[in-house]
């Protein structure tokens, strides 16, 4: 068959979170962008992910929050309904049919093309037998998938992986979780909340090692008390299936389990992308500047964005850098921006877009991606929550920073009180003590979360903590703390 060409502006490769928002950005003034997916629009936060991950843990959290509340408790007489929790993830999940995400893109202008795409030279793919080039930008956007570490035995099982876990349709009786990262937590508690036996087996000698040190004790402390099997400094050196179940040798004792859960990290999608045609190494991510530009290549006309860069592993981020991307494009490419400086007078809020702000754009502008190096929030939906932003004590003082630390318990707080019998959590802000300002912020406690907002924002502004001292946190919320972190610190 006669290979097709088709051209447009603007090619973003990978129809996940971040490619929607990145394709969606770049067409906002009129350039036409193409939009490249093997699979489902959408990609792994809304299927296999985000979405679904959250949709099972949010009924055992529910469970716990009427638990902890005299007049409440009493009225919750079981545990997770398991049939109707999956049911509910099946809608979450659209039954993993992406109709309405295409239904989407078609309405936001761009073109969907659904296929496997491959570099064949600078601006030009193979998607199928279609030939795709794009004018101006390529933006890949081709994510992760989950990393099986090679250990005997197991990849032939095949073991769970995210995508098996956050779909599955049975809940195992007996679940070895490998990895004690955010995947590891956040799965060991699910599955233990729906019925699983779970054992989580990590490496090192504490779970959630990019938080601070008193966050992981607290998931760890919190899953063992629940009745997971925490094992620390534990590998499995090899795995084989058996008629009574699956048998793994920890450190030679022998772990049967009907499940493998592997939660040992990603690797980004870029070992079938023709990056050798460009001169780039397959399997390896995509480095990009802040401007999510491919340092690697020549021409200016690529850019990578969300987790095939490695410098972002959450959808929040991810789009936020696709915003930046999208601009970025528009700005430089677009003959409409081109076409003018920001306007005299112009405000921040103003968003006519300008080749020229772009070209001479500094931090924190709306061109430059700055907030991936200083303030990435991140969200544990374990019991007890983490949120964090920012440096942790440790990261800071690595940086060269002379941070000062305050600390105080949530449940002193009247909000805690109120809001369950057994409310317990802890709060960190990490100070830079030179400016004054708060460059990280941890939270651990049910439901912390929602306070993490209060936090990025503190960081990304650089408030000094004398103009924090006059955001006052009403009464009686847990969010009292940052009063009490204030007064810690002399205020
Ligand atoms: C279990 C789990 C839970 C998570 N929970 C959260 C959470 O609660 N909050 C959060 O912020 N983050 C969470 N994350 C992280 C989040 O899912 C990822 O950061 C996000 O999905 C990355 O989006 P992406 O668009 O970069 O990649 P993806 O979502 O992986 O999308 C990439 C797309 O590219 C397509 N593709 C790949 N190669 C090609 C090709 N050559 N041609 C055409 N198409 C191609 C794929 O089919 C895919 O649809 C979670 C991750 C996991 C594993
Ligand atoms: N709520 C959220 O925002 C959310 C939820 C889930 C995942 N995510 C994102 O997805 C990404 C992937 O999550 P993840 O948990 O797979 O990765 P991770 O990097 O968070 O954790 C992987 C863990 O596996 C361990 N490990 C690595 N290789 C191993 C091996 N060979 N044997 C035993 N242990 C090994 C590591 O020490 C680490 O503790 C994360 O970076 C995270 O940002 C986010």
């Amino acid at each position: 068959m006669a290979q097709q060409a088709r051209e447009f502006d603007v090619v973003v490769i990978g129809g996940g979170a971040i490619g929607e928002n990145a394709a969606d950005r770049a067409g906002r003034t009129g350039l036409s962008v193409a939009l490249v997916e093997e699979a489902l629009v959408g990609g792994e936060c809304s299927y296999w992910a985000c979405m679904p991950s959250k949709a099972l843990l949010r009924p055992g959290a529910a469970l716990a929050a009427a638990r902890g509340v005299p007049g409440a408790a009493a009225a919750v007489t079981g545990g997770v309904d398991v049939a109707a929790a999956f049911a509910r993830r099946d809608a979450v999940t659209h039954h993993w049919d992406d109709s309405s995400q295409a239904e989407w893109v078609d309405g936001a202008g761009i073109t969907l093309v659904r296929g496997h795409a491959r570099f064949t030279g600078p601006r030009t793919l193979e998607v199928g037998s279609v030939t795709v080039t794009a004018r101006h930008a390529v933006v890949v956007a081709t994510g992760s998938q989950a990393a099986v570490p090679d250990v005997d035995g197991l990849a032939a099982l095949p073991p769970w992986t995210s995508r098996e876990a956050t779909s599955a349709q049975q809940v195992p009786g007996r679940l070895a979780v490998i990895g004690g990262g955010v995947v590891g937590v956040e799965m060991a508690t699910a599955f233990a909340d729906l019925g699983s036996e779970v054992t989580l087996l990590v490496r090192g000698d504490r779970v959630l090692t990019g938080a601070e040190p008193f966050a992981g004790a607290a998931v760890a402390t919190a899953l063992t008390a629940r009745g997971v099997t925490v094992l620390f400094g534990a590998q499995a050196r090899s795995v084989r299936r058996e008629a009574d179940g699956v048998h793994l040798d920890v450190g030679g004792e022998d772990l049967v389990v009907d499940e493998v859960l592997v939660a040992t990290g990603r690797r980004p999608g870029t070992a079938d992308l023709g990056l050798e045609a460009l001169g780039l190494q397959p399997g390896a991510p995509l480095e990009v500047d802040d401007a999510l530009q491919v340092t690697g290549a020549d021409g200016g006309w690529l850019f990578a964005v969300g987790d095939v860069t490695g410098r972002t592993a959450t959808t929040h981020q991810g789009k936020y850098d696709a915003r930046v991307v999208g601009d970025v494009i528009a700005a430089r490419f677009d003959p409409r921006s081109t076409a003018t400086d920001s306007p005299e007078g112009a405000t921040p809020g103003d968003r006519a877009l300008s080749a020229q702000d772009e070209r001479t754009a500094g931090p924190w502008s709306r061109y430059r991606a700055t907030a991936d190096l200083a303030a990435v929030p991140q969200v544990v939906f374990t019991r007890p929550e983490v949120a964090w932003v920012g440096l942790t004590e440790h990261a800071a003082r690595a940086s060269g920073l002379d941070v000062r630390v305050l600390g105080y318990d949530l449940e002193n707080v009247a909000g805690a009180t109120v809001f369950a019998e057994d409310y317990a959590g802890h709060a960190r802000l990490v100070v830079d003590d030179a400016r004054g300002v708060v460059v990280g912020a941890t939270f651990v406690g049910p439901e912390v979360a929602e306070m993490l907002q209060a936090a990025t924002i503190a960081v990304v502004g650089e408030v000094p903590l004398d103009r924090l001292w006059h955001a006052v946190p009403a009464y009686p919320t847990v969010s009292e703390v940052w009063l009490r972190l204030l007064e810690s610190a002399g205020l």
